[in-house]
């Protein structure tokens, strides 16, 4: 197994490359940045927090091979069709993931909700093969600035977790990462939402997922915040009771700025 699968008592740090990084040259730079970051940081840090990269799927191989086991590998997304294996040129199955080392994949973020159109449907089904193959799932899902104009936010967040969580068994919740993200307040120039609203969140999911599910399965999973996290807020969403780790953009291609968010993670934890 790779060497963070399910250990899911620590916080988690995703960082999400989407396509900010195009030259394999970058790609080894960063990978020899996050190893130095790494090796920095106190034993107690490297217990208390999980560190997670999610490059696009033609450099997985190669930072896998570059990058210390010590820090996870995600992909950005499985599989783009529904339905079984079977003549599906230009995929790529779960079990690639596996086998090139990946512990999880990303799903539903909101590049591939709102531009590609993937809808929640086809999330959860990718959701089920990426559990089924044995990954974990860092599940994305926020609401858009309209709906939260209209007061639709948790109509909205309510919909897309329903629909993904009747693909997870109950046993599989330890390998869930849920990152709300809502829309407006991600990337250049947006204001990140505020840590008493990602609490008012935080909670609303953990309270559906006990009602729905179980208290085990809302325990078990990690839920995060993402959208514009960097290392001057991160501290006041670190403490709220409710998140448990974020998963980052920008701030993940700056490892002076995770090397800080680590630190804030790990101090906000006993
Ligand atoms: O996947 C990450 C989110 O889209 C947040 O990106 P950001 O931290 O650059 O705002």
């Amino acid at each position: 197994l790779p060497q963070n699968h399910d250990q899911n008592k620590r916080l988690f740090l995703g960082c999400n490359w989407k396509c900010s990084i195009e030259t394999t040259d970058e790609v080894d730079e960063l990978c020899d940045a996050l190893n130095r970051m790494w090796r920095s940081l106190t034993k107690d840090e490297k217990r208390k927090v999980e560190l997670c990269v999610n490059p696009p799927f033609v450099y997985l191989d190669r930072v896998r091979m570059r990058l210390t086991g010590e820090i996870s590998l995600g992909s950005q997304n499985v599989f783009d069709a529904r339905g079984p294996n079977i003549g599906n040129t230009g995929t790529t199955t779960a079990k690639m993931l596996r086998s090139l080392g990946c512990s999880s994949v990303l799903l539903g973020h909101s590049d591939r909700r709102n531009n590609l159109y993937e809808t929640d449907e086809l999330i959860s089904d990718k959701l089920k093969k990426a559990l089924s193959a044995g990954l974990g799932v860092t599940l994305t899902i926020g609401e858009l600035p309209y709906q939260r104009r209209w007061g639709l936010a948790l109509v909205a967040l309510r919909k897309q977790l329903s629909v993904a969580m009747k693909g997870i068994e109950p046993d599989e919740w330890n390998r869930i990462v849920i990152a709300y993200e809502p829309v407006w307040a991600v990337g250049e120039g947006a204001t990140p939402c505020s840590p008493e609203e990602a609490q008012r969140i935080g909670s609303y999911l953990r309270r559906l997922i006990t009602k729905r599910v179980s208290p085990d399965a809302a325990a078990a999973c990690r839920l995060t915040y993402t959208g514009s996290v960097n290392e001057k807020n991160a501290a006041e969403y670190a403490s709220l009771e409710d998140v448990d780790g974020f998963v980052v953009g920008r701030a993940g291609l700056d490892t002076t700025s995770l090397r800080s968010i680590i630190y804030t993670l790990a101090s906000s934890s006993e």
